[in-house]
């Protein structure tokens, strides 16, 4: 399997090859107003008086509501480490293909796999995309190359750790849940962390290719950060909103599956997109945070409106979900609508 990365340094590319074209017809409405996604000042969770800290609350619960999707400012995660991680995982990319190869994980569960596409066993057509996936908790595997990057791993999972219990606390609250409610019920303390580098070359013809399809995270949330470049979508209101111009050293912070089912649906997963350019290459770093693989998660009792709706999701080990979705075509919402009920 030959990364798009290779292929595209080649020189041989001046279109789009077959496997990779992309019908983007069924939904490519992108919006035309200047909408505002929102931007949450995290610090104010653990710095702010009583009262800035309850409005925060209550802004992060309108932006899971609304959007699904926001960006954080003031989290902590000094730039300089940031800056490290993306020019670590540039370097990374940039080993040889020989190299990288050590890396090119079998199983799912593998602690690391390099790879291109979704799942290339699978995908109809393939996506403008090589991946890094690293399990960097309970227990952090980072690959040995290149020199220092396992460190930066460390330092960034741990950090970017820190923000999101920090988020699911505030997330729990906004709830009208304990502060420590999801992370307790869901033992999170000890839960998945799954950083995924995405590296899109550019590309030709950046209309037909795509990077990344519509679909949702399977984790609880995802904390996303990118190169310079922009090429994120979310799906608001039926329509593609561009996220351009996030504020500098912002993280972007969605809505997984797992908070979907856990929040029996009050906060939705939202379904988003990567797409390409035909300038430069693009990294995005997501890290998706979830319970322990084998914890059965289903709708909290506390949010379960029994007397009307029920549960509206059946419980799932979250191992079996990750197993669901690679099993399957990355399409929108299509993995959780398997456990609906
Ligand atoms: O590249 C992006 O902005 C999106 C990446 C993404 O959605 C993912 O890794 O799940
Ligand atoms: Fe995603």
């Amino acid at each position: 399997m030959f990364s798009i990365k290779s292929q595209v340094e080649s020189g041989c590319l001046t279109s789009v090859p077959p496997k990779y074209v992309f019908d983007k017809s069924s939904s490519n409405c992108i919006s035309s107003e200047a909408e505002t996604i929102p931007t949450i000042d995290v610090s104010l969770l653990t710095f702010g008086t009583p009262d800035q800290r309850s409005k925060v609350i209550q802004d992060i619960g309108n932006a899971c509501r609304d959007w699904g999707f926001f960006m954080i400012i003031n989290h902590g995660v000094p730039e300089t480490l940031r800056d490290e991680m993306l020019k670590g995982c540039q370097s990374f990319f940039n080993l040889t293909e020989e190299e990288k190869k050590e890396f090119s994980g079998k199983q799912l569960f593998d602690p690391i796999s390099y790879g291109t596409s979704f799942n290339t066993n699978i995908d109809t057509s393939f996506f403008w995309r090589d991946y890094l996936k690293v399990w960097v908790h309970p227990n952090l595997r980072a690959p040995h190359k290149p020199a220092g990057f396992s460190e930066t791993v460390r330092e960034y999972s741990k950090r970017t750790r820190e923000v999101a219990s920090e988020l699911v606390r505030g997330i729990s609250e906004s709830l009208g849940l304990e502060e420590r409610y999801i992370e307790k019920t869901y033992d999170l303390e000890v839960g998945s962390q799954l950083l995924v580098v995405n590296l899109y070359p550019p590309c030709p013809e950046p209309e037909v290719a795509i990077g990344l399809p519509p679909h949702t995270d399977h984790g609880i949330l995802t904390l996303l950060m990118q190169n310079e470049l922009s090429g994120l979508q979310v799906m608001h209101n039926g329509k593609w909103v561009p996220v351009n111009d996030p504020p500098p050293n912002s993280f972007l912070v969605n809505m997984g599956d797992h908070m979907e089912i856990l929040t029996n649906g009050k906060y939705k997963s939202v379904v988003h997109r990567a797409v390409v350019n035909n300038k430069e290459t693009r990294i995005s770093l997501g890290t998706a945070y979830g319970p322990p693989l084998d914890t059965v998660v289903s709708p909290a009792p506390e949010l379960v409106d029994c007397e009307s709706y029920g549960s509206a999701y059946r419980g799932i080990k979250y191992r079996d979900y990750l197993v669901l979705q690679k099993a399957n075509h990355l399409d929108s919402k299509s993995c959780l609508d398997r456990v609906r009920i």
